[in-house]
């Protein structure tokens, strides 16, 4: 069984490839609710969303959220009714949405998720990290905002000084998809705000110092391959880079695989021992499979799996 950890678009990248390389059903995600919220009372889990349709490949691989080919009718004559949304959120999306906040008032995140985990006929499991609200906060040199208003509202120009969030508590089979994992692959997302709050969580560091741990670094050099994650990194005290994420992971990592153009390479190995390096610019289903190989090289048996599925 394969466990990844995963936020909304470097994760999923790498999600498609491993896809190809392994059954789906002995996939786990285990993906970060630090930002879902309560829009105009609408319940938006952008990474579980993102998540879900990429499993279910209908993902809108441009803009790595809502789904491909929707129309975005409401969208538009909200916006001409004099109520425009912050978030461009398609009909179909919507109603997926929607579907999510019924349920929500019934059941806990976890299962309202796995639920539409089934009608979208996904074999994985999905597991959103917690079922508590996280309510993360930016603090930048414009004041203390929240993370769409940071993101999309001030299109992460402000200076971060500081990111927090609530400590909570794992949701129910996240420890135990871990513990019962042959690899837990972190893949490449914002180390900050999409990997942090999974790997800060009660228990998930002793559960991941137990199981063999892989991650791709988002970095190449000094610089993230999209958004805001380097002004995240310097805001807690890291170097932008894959040095700095190694040191954000070593406690429990075992295999990082970065860039074969990264400058950082002979400082990360003096951390970790085994390093790898490929490409690890994801922009078709071949890099995603060539980057997903790197990754489980040696480790987990993918032979027996016909990849040109
Ligand atoms: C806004 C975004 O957050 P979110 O949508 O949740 O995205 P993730 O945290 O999952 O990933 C952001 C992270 O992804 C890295 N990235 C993107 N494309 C690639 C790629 O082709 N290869 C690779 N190794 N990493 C990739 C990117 O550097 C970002 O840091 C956010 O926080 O950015
Ligand atoms: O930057 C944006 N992110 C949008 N996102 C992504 C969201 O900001 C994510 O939180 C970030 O991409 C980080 O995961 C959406 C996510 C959804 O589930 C549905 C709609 C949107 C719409 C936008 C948007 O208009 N702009
Ligand atoms: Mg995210």
């Amino acid at each position: 069984m394969i466990t990844v950890l995963s936020g909304g678009t470097g994760g999923p990248k790498l999600i498609q490839g491993l896809k190809k390389l392994i059954k789906e059903e002995d996939l786990t995600i285990i993906v970060n609710t630090v930002e879902n919220f309560y829009y105009r009372g609408l319940y938006i889990a952008p990474d579980v969303d993102t998540v879900l349709y990429t499993l279910a490949d209908i993902v809108n691989e441009k803009t790595w959220y809502g789904r491909r080919d929707d129309t975005f009718v409401t969208h538009e004559y909200l916006k001409k009714l004099g109520c425009p949304e912050l978030l461009k959120i398609g009909d179909k999306d919507r109603a997926f949405k929607i579907q999510k906040t019924i349920l929500k008032e019934k059941y806990d995140l976890s299962k309202a998720v796995d639920i539409q985990r089934k009608i979208l006929g996904i074999k994985a499991q999905v597991l959103p990290m917690s079922n508590q609200e996280s309510n993360i906060k930016i603090i930048t040199d414009e004041g203390e905002m929240k993370f769409h208003e940071f993101l999309i509202e001030k299109n992460a120009k402000p200076n971060v000084l500081d990111v927090s969030y609530k400590n909570v508590k794992p949701a129910p089979k996240v420890i135990e998809s871990i513990e019962n994992s042959d690899i837990v692959v972190i893949g490449p997302s914002n180390p900050v705000t999409s990997i942090g709050p999974i790997i800060s969580m009660k228990g998930v560091k002793k559960a991941l110092k137990k199981v063999y741990v892989a991650a791709v670094s988002p970095f190449l050099g000094n610089k993230p391959f999209s958004g805001p994650a380097a002004k995240f990194m310097k805001a807690i005290g890291y170097e932008p880079t894959s040095y700095g994420v190694c040191l954000m992971y070593k406690d429990f990592l075992d295999r990082f695989v970065l860039d074969n153009k990264d400058i950082h390479l002979k400082k990360v190995e003096k951390i970790i021992k085994d390093v790898k390096t490929t490409n690890i610019l994801m922009r078709n289903i071949k890099d995603k499979v060539r980057v997903a190989k790197v990754v489980l090289g040696g480790i987990y048996d993918t032979d027996d799996f016909d990849t040109d599925r």
